[in-house]
């Protein structure tokens, strides 16, 4: 026996790391966790880790190194980067049952395929032909160790000195070449899995930041966790993935290879073999059927066991202002105690599980020899020969019992998968249309400003003085669960035609502000935004797949110039401001200019970076921007904004906790500065002053007044009633009142307006 111990967590801690925080690394220290192997052979007969058996990524490394064959190496220390991704809340986990096979096939298809005929197609399969190479270069080479120890062991018997001299020459020979190969096989697939891992992983953030559909996953709940799947599912699916294919490749070669010995040396062997692995795979399979779904819950109660730990990060001030430390104790501790029991429940499985297998790899490892002995004690085989068979009995028994020695890691991958498959279907829906087809009513379509005025000088008519910015036509709006929130509205938004919506709290104002900028989709109506076209290049005009098209559709913008349009021509203010990680000048050019402050990476280790792992800003975008402000624009903005003093207490570029260490309104007053800067067509602002005392309330409506933007804004003081020229007031809605439940009143004359006159 071959005892690999790994003793991990140590080499992945730094000793200031260690020495800084002793007692939470005490126990990891003394975690030892080890795969134990056959003579000669590449199956794993036990997994332990500190006297218990090994879950999930163990037992992959176990796997993994089972899949590179024989290896006289230790296994890798590989990526020891914490729990592996994990098991699904899925329909399928969620109602109990057992994943049905042909769905998981088809969704490990469906999640691997796509990366094996990207654009990376062709590295990726020469990568990956090299792999498959270097594991029969090194099945080969275990093929001639066995023969090799058949004559070692025939030298050392029969004590020929100058034979067995020869023998262990020959040894250490097949050593210094063989080795190589196995390192180099180990290390050829790591790199594969690498590589799929970062493309599947840009693939994935594509999706989810695409569309809006972060906000679809997380405002309705769809899926959990969506972050712990693209960052260990994804790992694990890719790293596990290789191991399991190469596994049954060098498992078949194997069998192909060591068949033959063994058949030739005593067929009845081969056939006792043959038996009791099919015996043994039935039994396990049917003993390990609760496993996969242990391990769906597992990670999930995990994962929020962790989202919990990030909430009180997030939220320490409010926490700690309300004093409630006892119970976000609680809470936590719930979840923890959720976790606890359900591993609790996953080891009692994976113990009853293992007094079958491991009875099954130790019956079986006096059987060879015994079967054999007769033979060699009547003189038919030599001592050697002995040896020769029980490593190719055991080299055998692996191939043919990959499900009894691999169930839980088969499970727990069987989880990734499913996990995975559900994330992935619901990226598609939300990308192609959708994720419920009764959200999609409400239609928004981008028409070409000149259109507007077009109409409205059509005919004898002189033109109007203000084009149209917004039409809003029979709106019926609806929360995501389908309660009515506003019934038939129609609006007409001109230029400096600026709109107050008011209403009581829970009316429905916000929503209505979600549904304008593209947010809620549930009801049913129109919203037509008229949007100054004259930047965007023909080529972006095109009929648009997801609104209706029009009958000119040069008046309709496609996909490309709507994201261009919401970006710079239509700004959301919310009421409490977001604030990116990244320099006071990053806060300002947010979300305009936020794809070109990043600093790019110097060209030297531009050389290291994959392609798929730079996001290049799109041309078009940048070509339709307006010029990136200049530091003194900056600072001008921010004076202007009345946060000039700032700059003596922070740089440009210094980086802070900015939500952190700027209050409320100072927060909101950049934002302003931000929507100063961008200069779009319109704005809509969500109380997006509710923090600020009047004077500065009224500075900042001055400030988008004189900078020509039309706003929509909530808000609640009467004070805001001089900076619009509308009131449009919501009432919540009640289904027993036919009336509708809004209209629309003048505030005062438009020649009141206080900025008008500036
Ligand atoms: N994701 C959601 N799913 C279902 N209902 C929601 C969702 N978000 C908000 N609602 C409900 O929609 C209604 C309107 O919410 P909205 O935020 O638009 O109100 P509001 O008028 O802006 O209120 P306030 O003045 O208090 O901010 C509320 O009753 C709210 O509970």
């Amino acid at each position: 026996m071959i005892l690999l111990t790994q003793q991990t967590h140590p080499l992945f801690l730094s000793s200031s790391t260690y020495k800084s925080n002793p007692p939470l690394y005490q126990h990891v220290q003394l975690r030892v966790s080890f795969c134990v192997h056959t003579p000669f052979s590449h199956v794993p007969i036990m997994s332990i880790c500190k006297g218990r058996p090994c879950r999930r990524k163990k037992w992959s490394r176990c796997f993994s190194s089972s899949a590179t064959t024989q290896s006289p190496l230790p296994p890798d220390p590989d990526k020891q980067n914490g729990q592996v991704g994990g098991e699904s809340d899925g329909v399928v986990a969620a109602q109990g049952k057992s994943p049905d096979l042909q769905m998981l096939f088809r969704r490990f298809w469906k999640v691997a395929a796509p990366y094996w005929t990207s654009d990376d197609k062709v590295q990726a399969r020469l990568q990956l032909a090299g792999v498959f190479a270097l594991t029969l270069a090194t099945t080969g080479i275990s093929v001639g160790f066995n023969f090799l120890g058949r004559d070692f062991f025939n030298a050392l018997a029969n004590k020929d000195q100058e034979q067995f001299t020869k023998q262990l020459l020959y040894y250490l020979g097949g050593f210094a070449v063989g080795i190589p190969f196995f390192v180099l096989r180990d290390y050829a697939r790591e790199t594969l899995s690498l590589r799929w891992r970062s493309w599947m992983t840009s693939y994935y953030m594509d999706r989810y930041l695409k569309n809006q559909t972060f906000y679809k996953i997380q405002s309705q709940s769809i899926i959990d966790n969506p972050d712990q799947r693209i960052v260990d599912d994804l790992s694990s699916f890719t790293g596990t993935s290789l191991a399991f294919s190469l596994t049954l490749f060098n498992s078949a070669v194997d069998l192909i290879s060591f068949s033959n010995i063994l058949y030739g040396i005593y067929p009845p062997l081969f056939v006792v073999l043959l038996v009791y692995s099919i015996g043994g795979t039935a039994i396990s399979v049917f003993l390990g059927r609760g496993l996969v779904n242990l391990n769906f819950l597992q990670e999930k109660k995990e994962a929020d066991f962790r989202y919990g730990l990030v909430r009180v990060r997030e939220n320490a001030e409010s926490i700690a202002f309300y004093g409630g430390e006892e119970s976000e104790m609680q809470l936590l501790l719930q979840r923890f105690q959720s976790a606890f029991k359900n591993l609790t429940q996953l080891l009692i499985a994976s113990r009853n599980l293992e007094f079958f297998t491991n009875g099954y790899r130790y019956v079986i490892q006096v059987l060879p020899a015994a079967v054999v002995a007769p033979m060699y004690f009547s003189g038919k085989i030599e001592f050697g020969v002995i040896n020769q068979s029980v490593s190719a009995f055991n080299h055998i028994l692996g191939d043919f019992s990959l499900i009894v020695f691999q169930f839980q890691a088969i499970s727990a991958f069987s989880a990734v998968i499913n996990r995975l498959g559900e994330f992935d279907g619901v990226l598609d829906r939300s990308n192609f249309k959708s994720l419920s087809d009764t959200l999609e009513d409400i239609h928004i379509t981008y028409k070409d400003f000149r259109s507007s005025s077009a109409l409205e000088s059509n005919g004898s008519t002189p033109p109007e003085k203000y084009a149209t910015l917004l039409e809003i036509e029979n709106l019926i709006l609806k929360t995501p669960s389908e309660s009515t929130l506003i019934r038939d509205l129609s609006l007409t938004l001109k230029e400096k035609d600026n709109l107050l919506v008011m209403g009581p709290s829970g009316s429905g104002k916000t929503s209505l502000l979600r549904a304008l900028a593209g947010l809620w989709k549930s009801g049913t109506g129109k919203i037509i935004y008229y949007v100054k076209g004259g930047e965007y290049p023909e080529q972006s005009i095109c009929s648009d797949v997801n609104t209706p098209l029009v009958n000119n559709a040069h008046d309709t913008f496609g996909e490309h110039a709507k994201s261009l349009s919401r970006k710079s021509r239509i700004f959301f203010l919310p009421q409490r401001p977001y604030m990116v990680l990244g320099t006071l000048r990053q806060q300002l050019l947010y979300p305009t200019w936020g794809d070109d402050v990043i600093p790019m990476p110097d060209s030297t280790n531009q050389r290291n970076v994959l392609p798929f792992l730079t996001n290049m800003p799109n041309s078009d975008n940048m070509n339709n921007k307006a010029m990136k402000p200049t530091t003194d624009e900056l600072i001008k903005v921010l004076e202007d904004v009345r946060l000039g003093y700032l700059l003596a207490r922070f740089s440009l570029d210094s980086t802070h906790e900015w939500s952190s260490v700027l209050s409320l309104g100072e927060q909101q007053r950049l934002a302003f500065a931000r929507l100063l800067l961008s200069k779009p067509q319109l704005a809509l602002l969500d109380e997006s002053t509710s923090a600020l005392d009047e004077a500065n309330e009224v500075h900042l409506y001055r400030k988008i007044g004189s900078a020509g933007i039309t706003y929509i804004s909530i808000g609640h003081r009467s004070t805001l009633y001089d900076y619009h020229n509308r009131i449009l007031r919501i009432s919540t809605y009640d289904s027993n009142n036919e009336n509708l439940n809004w209209c629309i009143e003048p505030t005062r004359s438009e020649s009141s307006l206080k900025f008008t006159n500036l």
